[in-house]
């Protein structure tokens, strides 16, 4: 009897000893958009995931980590998933998705969110900065444009390293928008949406088209406005929908696509918060751009010949940005 019993499965040392590694992703905030980011980041498969937060959170972050591993079985993925209080377990990870901070309620700007999360991501930073010199930082936490600044500063990793998602969930809205409008499938939507992550933002026509038709011909001005009106105000309606908090599936996702561009090295061309110092005169500030993103992080800063007016529709946008992060440099000097 005992001779039919098969022997517990011993792996040969070569398995054992494998030199390969998945990339190593650490999400760091493991409330509604870090513990979402984490579950498609899993899904798929884009590597082993550390869902990090504060002690005060205690073994919340061991419980979602856990509860998502064991849907593994189910879904049929085999990233392996952490759940921490403690940087020690984020060590040496290859890309970090920074969503720790307070979200917006109703009636609040993410600008109100400031003061609170500009000291969030500073702690933040200075914990990457020691335990993950080599990764590339994706920020989430809000309001974007001056946390990504933030992080840049007290990290002091190169800038092609640190950068923010917004323009990859806000063309998705205005992509969502102009199919529900059309009655078109969103996959034929091409569409570019540039500037602060803020009511400034600022779409290019020139650059959004259905199946390769210019959306300005088949949308009339007037109408385009109110998509793009709805477009960006995407954040504040889902906002005043859930009245607990803001969005996360979709910008989860966002982050999840700027997680598979790094470790897949897929080389997307895609709108993100990027430095940027000559490119579009903007001096030094993190804003909304195309860019190239692969394992090196944002690769490329692309360069448009933008109109006149969506020029001045830029710099206006990239003005807000620049009062919002002199109004952060001198609460945290304060
Ligand atoms: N850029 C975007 O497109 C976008 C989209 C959605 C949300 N956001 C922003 O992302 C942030 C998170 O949103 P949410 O809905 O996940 O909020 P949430 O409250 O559900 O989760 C935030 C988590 O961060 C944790 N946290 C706080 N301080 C921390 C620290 N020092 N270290 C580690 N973790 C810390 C909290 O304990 C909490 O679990 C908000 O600032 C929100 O405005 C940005
Ligand atoms: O609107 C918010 O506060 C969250 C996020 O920036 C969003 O656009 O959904």
């Amino acid at each position: 009897m005992g001779a039919c019993i098969a022997k517990a499965f011993s792996p040969p040392s070569s398995f054992q000893e494998s030199t390969m590694r998945r990339a190593k992703i650490t999400v760091i905030g493991a409330g509604n958009v870090g513990a979402t980011c984490a579950h498609w980041c899993a899904a798929a498969e884009l590597g082993d995931i550390v869902l990090l937060d504060i002690p005060q959170t205690e073994d919340m972050p061991a419980g979602k980590a856990l509860d998502l591993m064991q849907s593994s079985p189910i879904m049929g993925f085999d990233s392996k998933i952490v759940g921490t209080t403690s940087y020690d377990d984020a060590a040496d990870s290859d890309v970090i998705v920074v969503t720790a901070g307070i979200p917006r309620k109703p009636g609040m700007s993410r600008d109100d969110l400031l003061s609170t999360n500009a000291r969030i991501i500073t702690s933040v930073g200075e914990e990457i900065k020691k335990s993950s010199p080599n990764a590339v930082v994706i920020v989430v936490s809000n309001p974007l444009d001056a946390m990504v600044q933030q992080m840049w500063k007290v990290t002091g990793f190169d800038r092609s390293k640190v950068c923010g998602q917004a323009g990859v969930l806000d063309t998705a809205r205005y992509r969502t928008f102009l199919a529900m409008e059309l009655g078109v499938s969103v996959e034929d939507i091409s569409a570019l949406l540039m500037g602060g992550h803020g009511d400034t933002m600022v779409p290019i026509p020139s650059c959004t088209s259905v199946g390769g038709i210019p959306v300005t011909q088949l949308i009339d001005p007037a109408r385009l406005e109110e998509i793009v009106e709805r477009t960006r105000k995407g954040g504040a309606e889902i906002v005043s929908l859930l009245k607990t908090g803001s969005a996360y599936y979709a910008p989860a996702a966002a982050c999840a696509q700027m997680v598979e561009a790094v470790v897949k090295d897929k080389k997307r061309c895609i709108p993100v918060a990027a430095l940027c110092e000559s490119e579009y005169g903007v001096g030094g500030y993190y804003v909304g751009v195309p860019v190239i993103m692969g394992s090196a992080g944002v690769e490329k800063v692309i360069e448009l010949n933008l109109t006149e007016s969506e020029t001045a529709d830029f710099q206006k946008s990239v003005d807000a940005v620049k009062g919002l992060v002199a109004t952060m440099d001198e609460l945290l000097a304060g």
